[in-house]
């Protein structure tokens, strides 16, 4: 059997009013892997992210989540972790993770109640289960936010710049996780700007003002360049100033 694609985009295009943000923009992303969305400020990551998410609506072309269109009844099968942790500060974590796991419909009993210990174990929050949101530090809010996004098991997760203020260590361990949803068949698709999130991605995707500039993985990106020192930042560049040449 061959594998479905996780998402597949066919010629999207989305404004907000008068401004392009999204450019007639095809992509197929493979299930099972970590596949970065690299760019810029402005890019359109974050945009890319929510209309695969189904949180906005493209203009024009058509968007399919496992090869169908991703209706309210499907919503399940994804998971969202939005670039400003979006927890309830009222709620402890343990309130906020079953707040959610509720909302993706799991069940009320002993399941989610074990699969709720589980995720707030996971990002190593238990000590913290019963404080409120509010009292948390930023790394602590990133950490629920991810723990609210999984907690409903889904098979494509949604990550919008989900180190971004985390320290090194954290980082480390934000990583070792995601390796581990990879490795157990979930597809991780990640909005980044920092290299360091980048060369841990098994493809790249890098953006410029709505568009694909550049796809493949890290080593081909680097490949590209034609320098065997060359980082991620260089390909990215080197690919910005050959699209600059081609358009002259
Ligand atoms: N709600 C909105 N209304 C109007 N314009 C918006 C809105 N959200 C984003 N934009 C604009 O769309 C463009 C793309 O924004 P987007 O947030 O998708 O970029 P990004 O690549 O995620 O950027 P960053 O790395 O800074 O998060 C930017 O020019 C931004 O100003």
């Amino acid at each position: 059997m061959i594998a479905s694609d996780a998402v597949s985009i066919f010629d999207v295009s989305f404004k907000y009013g008068h401004l392009t943000v999204i450019d007639h923009l095809s992509l197929k992303i493979p299930q099972g892997q970590a596949f970065g969305l690299l760019g810029p400020n402005g890019a359109g990551k974050t945009t890319l992210i929510r209309l695969m998410a189904g949180l906005l609506q493209p203009d024009e072309g058509s968007i399919q989540v496992l090869n169908e269109p991703l209706t309210r009844k499907r919503s399940s099968i994804i998971g969202y972790m939005p670039q400003t942790p979006s927890v309830y500060q009222e709620l402890s974590v343990r309130q906020n993770v079953e707040f959610f796991a509720k909302i993706y419909g799991m069940a009320a009993g002993s399941k989610r109640k074990t699969r709720v210990e589980e995720v707030i174990k996971i990002v190593d929050l238990w000590p913290k289960r019963d404080t409120s949101a509010h009292e948390l530090s930023g790394g602590m809010r990133q950490r629920l936010s991810l723990a609210c996004a999984i907690v409903h098991n889904p098979s494509i997760i949604f990550l919008d710049e989900p180190t971004v203020g985390l320290d090194p260590e954290l980082r480390v361990h934000f990583w070792d996780y995601f390796r581990k949803l990879t490795a157990a068949g979930h597809t991780l698709i990640i909005s980044s700007h920092t290299m360091d999130d980048a060369t841990h991605c098994d493809c790249l995707v890098f953006l410029r003002e709505g568009k694909v500039i550049a796809r493949g993985s890290p080593s081909e990106l680097k490949e590209a360049v034609g320098d065997p020192e060359a980082s991620l930042e260089d390909a990215f560049l080197y690919f910005i100033r050959k699209g600059a040449n081609e358009n002259a």
